[in-house]
């Protein structure tokens, strides 16, 4: 799906915290968002998803294949949160209910979409644990979230947001949470599912070095506003804003850096 954001800007009070961005990903495409902390990288997202805090205006436009989202009911933006858009954030701990299995989980966006027999949920679970890589796939889907580790929450949270082969990903901070080893696990299988399912991604990090195996654009946001964007290689070879540079030297800090001796 072709995801179009125009002159978005977000003002909670008399504070713009997005300050008149604009991207486009086209069908397919992939996109990264990347900037400090409270540069308004989450709030780019929730608004795409049309789930904004209380007290935060947006104006500008969201268009998802050419309809617009900003300021849509709240019905129709429930169905494509529910069908069209996935979406996987930082932390799976709080993403997933303790108290539901796995399968369940997995499967609970085909229940909210139809009826499907008590045979058929558990078998489409089991096909989505094996999809995402989970160990024994036929038994995990009646483990409760605290018997699994961080990664194979994630993984969990993965399969739910590809559960309805939504055409757009939003992944904010995806594996962040997780340790170096297990992030490049996580990080790989979601590169190869995306592409599997042919889906648009909106990515959003930090880091510019997870960055670079996942997008080749990128969009940088400081304190609401677009201060760069253009392809990964070229902005990580030649920053051109401080704040890029910044991320820049984080990125070399943390991948680069100990290998190379630089
Ligand atoms: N519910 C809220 N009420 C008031 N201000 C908020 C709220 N949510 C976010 N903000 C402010 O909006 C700005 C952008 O926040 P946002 O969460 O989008 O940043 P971010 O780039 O995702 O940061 P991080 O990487 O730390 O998650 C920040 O200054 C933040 O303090």
């Amino acid at each position: 799906m072709t995801l179009e954001v125009r002159g978005l800007t977000i003002r909670i009070g008399d504070r713009t915290v997005v300050d008149d961005v604009s991207f486009t990903v086209p069908d397919g495409g992939r996109f990264g968002l990347i900037g400090g902390s409270g540069s308004g990288k989450s709030l780019t997202v929730l608004a795409i998803l049309g789930l904004l805090p209380d007290g935060a205006d947006a104006t500008g436009s969201v268009l998802l294949d050419g309809v617009e989202l900003l300021g849509a009911p709240e019905r129709r933006l429930a169905r494509v949160r529910g069908s069209r858009i996935g979406t996987v954030f930082q932390d799976p701990q709080t993403a997933l209910n303790p108290l539901r299995t796995i399968g369940r989980q997995l499967a609970e966006p085909l229940r909210l979409r139809g009826r499907l027999t008590r045979t058929a949920t558990r078998a489409e679970a089991v096909r989505l644990a094996g999809l995402v890589r989970l160990p024994d796939p036929g038994r995990v889907v009646d483990a409760y979230p605290h018997q699994l580790s961080g990664g194979q929450r994630q993984r969990v949270a993965i399969g739910i947001a590809l559960a309805l082969s939504p055409g757009l990903l939003l992944a904010d901070e995806p594996t962040t949470a997780l340790d170096v080893t297990t992030q490049a696990e996580v990080l790989g299988l979601f590169d190869r599912l995306v592409a599997d399912a042919g889906a648009s991604l909106v990515f959003v990090t930090h880091d510019l070095a997870v960055l670079a195996g996942i997008t080749r654009e990128v969009l940088v946001l400081s304190e609401g506003r677009a201060v760069e964007r253009g392809p990964v290689a070229q902005v990580l070879a030649a920053p051109q804003h401080p704040v890029t540079a910044a991320l820049v030297a984080a990125a070399r800090a943390t991948s680069f850096g100990a290998g190379e001796g630089s």
